[in-house]
């Protein structure tokens, strides 16, 4: 069982409806917000689609799935099909034609395929919103996954084995090739902080809902930090992208 060292114990949660703590954070951070996008990245089963959508119903925003809006462009049922069919080099240019569409729109939550962080020029479009990653420890992942199976993950389907064992091996050697990528995120929202914030010895302890309200903090901190001078700010977006693209 997975467990992190931690030395405070808030349960900030514990005694406050968590429906009316997301709901006040949500007000506050709509102001700062000022209808840009939120685009959430993190591995496959991050949680990116259930808690993107928490945040779009409180918010007020549309929710967006990028991978469901790439199977409507192609015409095909699921991304393992388009994977199958075509080639995942056939998905990775559709969900940049994707995140280039969704970029030029106003009060979304996207939530993003696991991999859009691997083409610099997605972080272009992004970076014309806020980007949230949700960086959640590997064996919670794998659990997760193995509990739902494979079968529309293309990049952890396997015929036979022991799921979670499988799921685990194949997502420890994609996070190895995708490296910092999910770091250019403006924010990061870590699970295993959540949790210890808590008081908690494991992040399957956490809701969605938590972990919503988390996200909703750092995207305020981080707007209100970045908004003093919005000309440096433009600045800074721009020379992120410039180093991601050499990268
Ligand atoms: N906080 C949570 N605690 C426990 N299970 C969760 C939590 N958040 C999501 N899940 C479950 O984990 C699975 C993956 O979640 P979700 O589909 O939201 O992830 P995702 O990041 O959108 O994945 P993908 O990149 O594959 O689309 C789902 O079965 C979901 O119900
Ligand atoms: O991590 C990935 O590379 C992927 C994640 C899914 O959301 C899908 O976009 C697809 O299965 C690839
Ligand atoms: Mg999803």
């Amino acid at each position: 069982m997975w467990s992190y060292p931690c030395a405070g114990h808030e349960n900030s949660h514990n005694s406050v409806d968590e429906a009316l703590l997301l709901k006040r954070k949500s007000e506050e951070v709509l102001f700062y917000l000022n209808g840009r996008c939120i685009y959430l990245v993190g591995m496959m089963g991050s949680g990116k689609s259930t808690v993107g959508k928490i945040m779009s119903e409180v918010l007020g925003y549309s929710f967006f799935d990028s991978d469901k809006l790439v199977e409507q462009a192609v015409g095909m049922p699921s991304v393992a099909q388009i994977f199958k069919v075509h080639s995942e080099a056939f998905f990775r240019d559709n969900e940049s034609s994707v995140l280039r569409d969704l970029s030029s729109m106003r009060r979304l939550v996207v939530a993003t395929g696991g991999g859009a962080v691997i083409r610099p020029i997605n972080w272009r479009y992004m970076k014309r919103g806020l980007s949230v990653w949700l960086d959640v420890p590997l064996d919670a992942l794998a659990r997760r996954i193995a509990k739902v199976g494979t079968a529309s993950r293309p990049l952890l389907d396997q015929p036979s084995g022991d799921p979670y064992a499988m799921a685990f091996s194949k997502l420890s050697m994609l996070a190895q090739q995708r490296g910092d990528a999910y770091a250019n995120a403006d924010v990061r929202v870590s699970l295993e902080e959540i949790a210890c914030k808590q008081g908690h010895d494991d992040v399957s302890k956490l809701t969605p809902t938590d972990i919503a309200i988390e996200s909703l903090h750092k995207i305020e901190s981080f707007v209100i930090e970045h908004t003093a001078d919005s000309s440096a700010s433009d600045a800074q977006a721009e020379s992120q992208i410039q180093r991601i693209q050499t990268l």
